[in-house]
């Protein structure tokens, strides 16, 4: 049976005298199939009988005063739907009160120069906000191990790097992105796209595909192939097409790298990326 809990106490309470490695899921709410993937990868990363826990908090620190803290989706009856589906044991969902008790923290965690970029060059704020409150949830549940998906591929990379860097004892596991039959990635944003936009955000995942298809031939061929999809797209403004190594450092000559897009479409900031093994650059 999954169980609601809103506090540290009634949290602490539930998963006291559970047994086995303990799993979280950290999401906003809004749950879609992507968050249900995520939900079955913990389940099979601890087993069948150990503590599975999903948060569902937004998170107003990883805002910007003018971003859409507001009318974020909060759908919290049909979520626990899904976590019930997904053999969740415990929801925690907790005030804003519960998470910073008096007010925003002091202390936060500095996402260092990748929390800069990407992301971070249109969002300054948002990674410190992110893993100040990924911190604060591993603090809270003590994970063995938490999921994240590849989707937010930036927030994985750092939080997989925070982790490490500060030692906290979390396997970080990434999961790979689902998508609608036509390609676009699940969000909870996507809710805000009318149909004309919808169509036009398929851009992104058409411009990953091509960067993809055109990776034996090198990098310059990935974002050109990449780039020639996105100029131009009605309805599309890009914010940023890069490619970088796995862990988001320069993109290397050769082998395994990620490709990454993020554009506002109908007014919905939307983000995207693939990986891919590049051949080496050919002379033109
Ligand atoms: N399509 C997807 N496939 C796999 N994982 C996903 C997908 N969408 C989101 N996630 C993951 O779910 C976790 C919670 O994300 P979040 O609650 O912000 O959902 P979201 O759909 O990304 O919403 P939004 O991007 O609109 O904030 C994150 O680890 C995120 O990467
Ligand atoms: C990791 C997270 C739950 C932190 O608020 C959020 O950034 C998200 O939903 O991806
Ligand atoms: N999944 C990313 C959360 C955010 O955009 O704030």
């Amino acid at each position: 049976m999954t169980r609601l809990v809103g506090s540290r106490a009634e949290l602490h309470e539930a998963l006291a005298g559970r047994t086995g490695r303990v799993a979280l899921v950290p999401t906003m709410g809004a749950l879609h199939e992507g968050h249900a993937a995520l939900v079955a990868r913990a389940r099979r990363e601890v087993g069948d009988d150990a503590p599975l826990v999903v948060s569902v908090f937004v998170n107003p620190l990883q805002f910007a005063p003018g971003e859409d803290l507001d009318r974020y989706p909060r759908t919290l009856d049909a979520d626990l739907e899904v976590c019930a589906a997904g053999g969740v044991d415990l929801v925690l969902a907790p005030s804003v009160d519960e998470v910073y008790p008096g007010g925003p923290p002091e202390v936060t965690v500095h996402p260092g120069p990748l929390g800069a970029r990407l992301e971070g060059a249109s969002r300054p704020t948002h990674f410190t906000g992110v893993l100040t409150v990924v911190a604060k949830l591993f603090g809270l549940v003590r994970p063995d191990v938490a999921v994240f998906g590849e989707k937010d591929y930036q927030q994985l990379a750092l939080v997989r790097r925070m982790a490490e860097d500060l030692c906290l004892g979390v396997d970080v596991v990434g999961a790979t992105t689902v998508r609608e039959a036509d390609g676009l990635a699940l969000s909870s944003r996507n809710r805000f796209l009318d149909a004309e936009a919808r169509a036009h955000a398929l851009a992104l995942s058409r411009a990953l595909a091509a960067g993809r298809d055109a990776a034996p031939r090198g990098a310059a061929a990935v974002l050109a192939a990449a780039r020639a999809e996105l100029d131009g797209a009605a309805g599309v403004d890009l914010d940023y097409l890069e490619l970088g190594a796995p862990d988001l450092g320069p993109a290397p000559a050769a082998g395994p790298a990620r490709l990454l897009v993020a554009a506002r479409v109908g007014g919905v900031r939307l983000i995207d990326n693939t990986g891919l093994e590049l051949g080496p650059d050919l002379p033109s």
